[in-house]
Formats: structure tokens, sequence, C-alpha cells
């Protein structure tokens, strides 16, 4: 049976990277896949993995009608045995309701990739959505880490290094330390962490260290930093 699965999770924790595998798996067999992005950090029209790999890939931006392009690309004597959407999150609902009906339909396997939730730990709509329609909803098994050590489950958004909670949903960045004065930067986190507010830069921890665990320990003095309010 055909499927809608949600591969779902934070930043940095390999989504793109399994959807190039994914792809590569299937076409090494033969198999004719369509690539669909929104938003990629990498350019429009680009799907693209922190591990370097990169892609070309349809850019499905605000409108766009995955099921009509199917049946278009189809009609034209186009093939595609699964579909590949990543930045899924981005999508309008009425977009992930097009690729539920896809699977129905069209008989296609449609694999989606996407964060769960945003910088102030709401839903972002699409990711939602697939919730609400994918048959399976999967979690990465590489875990993306908590400066603490902890898994991380949220997504910070900073600024200077520093966790903002006020903005747009919607800005495209990347996770980096190393970012120019001012510009917009994120950092995954533990629930812990982020209800504090509290970054690596925040906590004056450089790298993960054994000096920060247990993870049950409270936040050490020793790093001197006021810690907000809950
Ligand atoms: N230099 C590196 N060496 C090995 N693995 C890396 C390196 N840089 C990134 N990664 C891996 O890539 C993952 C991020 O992959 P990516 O597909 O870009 O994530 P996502 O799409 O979920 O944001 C990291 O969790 C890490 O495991
Ligand atoms: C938390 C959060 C993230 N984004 C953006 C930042 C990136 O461009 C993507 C996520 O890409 P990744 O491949 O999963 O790292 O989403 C955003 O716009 N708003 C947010 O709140």
């Amino acid at each position: 049976m055909p499927e809608l699965v949600f591969y779902s999770g934070t930043m940095d924790c390999g989504k793109s990277t399994l959807a190039l595998q994914i792809e590569h798996n299937r076409s090494a067999r033969g198999l004719r896949g369509l690539i669909f992005t929104r938003n990629d950090r990498a350019g429009e029209g680009r799907l693209s993995s922190r591990l370097g790999l990169v892609t070309e890939a349809i850019e499905a931006g605000e409108g766009f009608d995955f099921h009509a392009y199917l049946v278009r690309h189809l009609t034209n004597g186009g093939r595609a045995d699964y579909l590949i959407a990543d930045e899924a999150q981005f999508l309008a609902p009425a977009q992930v309701d097009q690729l539920a009906r896809i699977v129905d339909d069209l008989g296609m396997d449609v694999f989606a990739f996407g964060i769960t939730t945003d910088f102030r730990t709401k839903l972002f709509a699409g990711s939602q959505r697939l919730f609400e329609q994918a048959d399976r909803v999967e979690s990465l098994q590489v875990e993306a880490l908590c400066w603490c050590g902890a898994r991380a489950t949220h997504n910070a958004r900073t600024v200077d290094g520093h966790m903002v909670v006020e903005g747009a949903q919607v800005v495209v960045g990347d996770i980096s330390a190393g970012h120019p004065s001012g510009e917009v930067g994120y950092e995954v986190l533990c629930r812990r962490h982020h209800r504090r507010r509290l970054t690596a830069v925040t906590a004056g921890a450089g790298a993960l260290s054994p000096e920060v665990l247990p993870l049950e320990a409270p936040e050490s003095p020793r790093l001197g930093t006021a810690q907000p309010a809950d």
C-alpha cells in the first residue's frame, strides 16, 4: 500500500540527508522520484544536507499544486514512482492534502520531511496537517543534542547566540555558533534549556563537556549567567 510518511524532528537531525538517501536507494533500483522543497538554505530549487550533498528539486512555493503538477507530469508522458517533499513544515495545509491525494488516487509513496515546531514551540501549519494526515510519522534515528548532552527536542532562534522569542515564524537560516553580529541563527536545545532560554552562549558552554553532565544537576553557578525566570 502506498503511504504518506512524515519524517519529523528538530533542525539538524538528518532529515535532508535521509531524503537524499531514500532518493539514492530508490533511483539506484530504477525507480523514478520527483523531489520537491521549499525555502532550502542552499537556495531555490535545491535540496541540501549539511553532509555536503545537494540535489536539484522543484520549488513548491505558495500556491503550488502538487496534485495538479503530478497529473500534468503523468499526462505528458512523465514517470513518477514516488515523491519527496523536504522542508514540509512550510507547506500550507491544502498542499499537504494534495500529497495525501497523490498517495490515495495516484498510488505513489510520498515521503515528507520537516521540523515539527517553530522557535516558539508552536507547530508549523504544514507539520500539523502532516500529523493529521500521514499514514506514519517517524522520528530520525540520529538525535540532535542540546549543549548539555540531552536529546534536543526544541528549536531556538538566536541573535548573537542569545535566544529570541519575537519575530516572524519563517526566517530561513542555519544552526551555527559563528553568525555575523546581529544575524539570525538557530540552536537545538532540550526542553529544559529552551524553557529557560539557555543557549550554549548564555550558558557559557563552548562544546559538549562532561562538566555539564549529569543532566539532573542544576545549572552550575560556575557558569555565572543570569537565568531568565520561567
Ligand atoms: N562534518 C560532519 N561530519 C559528520 N556528520 C555531520 C557533519 N556535519 C553534519 N553532520 C550530520 O548531519 C546532520 C544534519 O543533517 P541534515 O540532513 O542537514 O539535517 P536536517 O535536514 O534535519 O536539518 C547532523 O545531525 C550530523 O549528524
Ligand atoms: C525553528 C525555525 C526554523 N526555521 C527555518 C530555518 C531553516 O531554514 C529551516 C529548517 O531547516 P532544517 O533543514 O530542518 O535545518 O526552517 C524557521 O523559518 N522558523 C523557525 O521557527
